[in-house]
């Protein structure tokens, strides 16, 4: 039999990489990383410099173009396989990652008109400065009794498509004018790729309120928010809405030449980059949870049961696996925390000591947080370095660490981070089982799994369940380009659905991360202090982090006005 291929192509926060994917076996035959040239701007526009407010964070367009110039033709180069061999493309991306368009699907950030102007970039999910918008959806949607709102756990966030326009709208009205449309990101180059603009139901479930029954919040619910937000779904999120495995279309003639792929090649309906890692993974039945590790940390569970629950950020109808449902949490900073550490908190002499041994500053770390004990550090943390995404769904929220003394050392912070975001998962997994769904299984993707052991085991003793790794080093690419697969169908050599996909695709390694009893107790103990905190900060008791946002918010106005004058 002829052999066939699909290519995964996973757009990150900070870069995107292509994989060549045998589709009998999953065996990945190629793959090529394109870090994005403009990278995030979270503080100035290119080109003039212009200044961005607090909690901004950008993306240009041009970097997604760029992935699929460079890192597609590197690994057809690098895999020799003809074209015609590959038979689907399915790409994940961060979400909710959204950008205005024209009416010709052109980002309005390439008009020369809007080139200076902030709102007319991509607004990649981290872009938290919209949660002034966020908290009036919340409070109108529940003063109206929308029904919407208990499918994402009562409470929306800042990071969705709402929340981001609407503060376009309030901030710069002549970008929301000149929109015709606003795109997740991965349905604008699913778009580019498949030459007809489809929008994918998982990102439309998952960050525009979209469901399957009801479709997007009507008109009276947008209206209460401001008159001007009416027709804000019927006008600027119109276009089809397709389930995930469907296929998109096929790949353009101009594209495919560009690419070196053949015209016509099925194009999946693009799919979360978290969501992603679930097939990659091969979970596919009721009752896995997998964590998707890296930047954040996303939670997916499949279920066969519908329920809410409080503060989880979605529950969606075939919104990662066709036919069951999928309930996603995260949290919305967890490598980007040890990384915040390792850069701008190790001193020098730690850098030297990793140096002259060899080793990162994270192994390095690593090592000697490995000796310590649970709780002999004395300190523990709360992990909202960027806020709070389960289940207080506030942005607004920022870390904390009580504990430290004269003696504290770099390790022991290192530790506590670490743990900290284990506590968070712990308080996301406690939520789900107590609201009625069950997690009967706990797997992990991302890169951090392969990257700190003691973390994972960390993970293992705080939850007191084994965990399954990935075996997949690019699980999110993997999973796109398993829907690549089902997108091309039995009829073009590929699978009728991603259980098919996932049964010969998808693998865990050999190797468990298995919970300790002796350490658990004590993280049982140091887990009710966390949960301590969380309420008392997270829940109203003490307001000192909003207050202390709210005067940086103010100083940091004060000081744009200054820098126009
Ligand atoms: N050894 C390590 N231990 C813990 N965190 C790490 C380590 N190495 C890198 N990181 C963090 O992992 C994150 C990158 O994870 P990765 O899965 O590669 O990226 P992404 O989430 O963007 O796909 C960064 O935030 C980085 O700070
Ligand atoms: O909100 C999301 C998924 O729902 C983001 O896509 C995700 O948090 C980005 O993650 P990473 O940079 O770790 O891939």
């Amino acid at each position: 039999m002829d052999k066939r291929y699909a290519l995964g192509i996973d757009f990150g926060t900070e870069s995107g990489r292509a994989v060549l994917v045998d589709i009998h076996n999953g065996e990945e035959l190629a793959s090529h990383i394109t870090p994005y040239p403009h990278g995030v701007m979270d503080e100035r526009l290119p080109g003039s410099g212009r200044a961005l407010g607090a909690n901004w964070a950008l993306q240009h367009p041009e970097d997604y173009m760029a992935v699929l110039r460079k890192s597609v033709p590197a690994v057809m180069e690098i895999s020799g396989i003809h074209p015609a061999r590959v038979i689907g493309i399915g790409i994940d991306f961060t979400a909710c990652t959204m950008l205005p368009i024209d009416r010709n699907g052109v980002p309005l950030c390439y008009h020369d008109a809007f080139r200076d102007e902030p709102h007319a970039y991509v607004k990649l999910w981290k872009h938290h400065a919209a949660q002034e918008q966020a908290n009036r959806i919340n409070e109108t949607a529940r003063r109206r009794g929308e029904p919407f709102l208990s499918r994402y756990g009562g409470k929306s966030s800042s990071e969705w498509m709402l929340a981001k326009a609407w503060q376009v709208l309030s901030e710069a009205p002549h970008v929301y004018d000149a929109a015709d449309r606003f795109m997740e990101a991965a349905d604008w180059v699913v778009g580019q790729l498949a030459g007809r603009p489809v929008r994918s139901g998982c990102c439309a479930g998952y960050k525009a309120f979209w469901s399957k029954e009801d479709g997007y919040p009507g008109e009276a619910f947008l209206r209460a928010l401001d008159p001007r937000l009416e027709r804000f779904a019927i006008d600027k999120l119109r276009g089809e809405v397709l389930p995930l495995g469907e296929r998109a279309g096929e790949l353009t003639e101009g594209l495919a030449a560009e690419l070196g792929l053949a015209a016509g090649t099925a194009v999946a309906v693009g799919i979360i980059d978290a969501h992603a890692g679930v097939a990659g993974v091969g979970a596919v039945h009721s009752g896995q949870m997998v964590m998707a590790m890296g930047t954040s940390l996303c939670h997916m569970l499949i279920s066969d049961k519908k329920i809410y629950a409080d503060g989880v950020s979605g529950v969606v109808e075939d919104g990662i696996i066709p036919g069951l449902y999928g309930y996603e949490a995260g949290q919305p900073a967890v490598g980007d925390i040890f990384g915040w550490f390792v850069e701008h908190q190790a001193p020098a002499y730690v850098t030297g000591l990793a140096e002259s041994e060899g080793i990162g500053v994270h192994d390095w770390l690593e090592r000697r947080a490995a000796q310590l004990r649970p709780g002999q550090h004395g300190l523990l943390a709360l992990d909202w370095w960027n806020g709070n995404r389960s289940v207080l769904v506030d942005a607004d929220l920022s870390g904390l660490i009580v504990g430290l003394t004269l003696q504290t050392k770099p390790e022991e912070i290192y530790r506590a981070l670490l743990e900290a975001t284990a506590f968070g998962t712990r308080k996301i997994i406690e939520t789900l089982e107590r609201a009625g769904v069950e997690v009967k299984e706990l797997l992990a993707c991302g890169g951090l799994p392969k990257r700190n052991r003691l973390l994972m085991q960390i993970y293992a003793d705080v939850t007191g369940r084994t965990i399954k790794v990935a075996a997949s080093e690019q699980t999110t690419a993997l999973g796109a380009a398993m829907f690549g697969a089902v997108a091309a169908g039995p009829g073009h050599g590929g699978y009728s659905d991603i259980a098919e996909a996932a049964r010969h695709m998808a693998r865990v390694r050999d190797e468990y991360f298995v919970p300790d009893a002796e350490r658990g107790e004590v993280y049982d103990r140091l887990y009710r202090s966390y949960v301590q905190l969380h309420d008392l900060f997270g829940r109203g008791g003490c307001e000192v982090m909003k207050e202390l946002l709210a005067v940086k918010l103010e100083t940091s106005r004060r000081q744009l006005a200054d820098d126009k004058i």
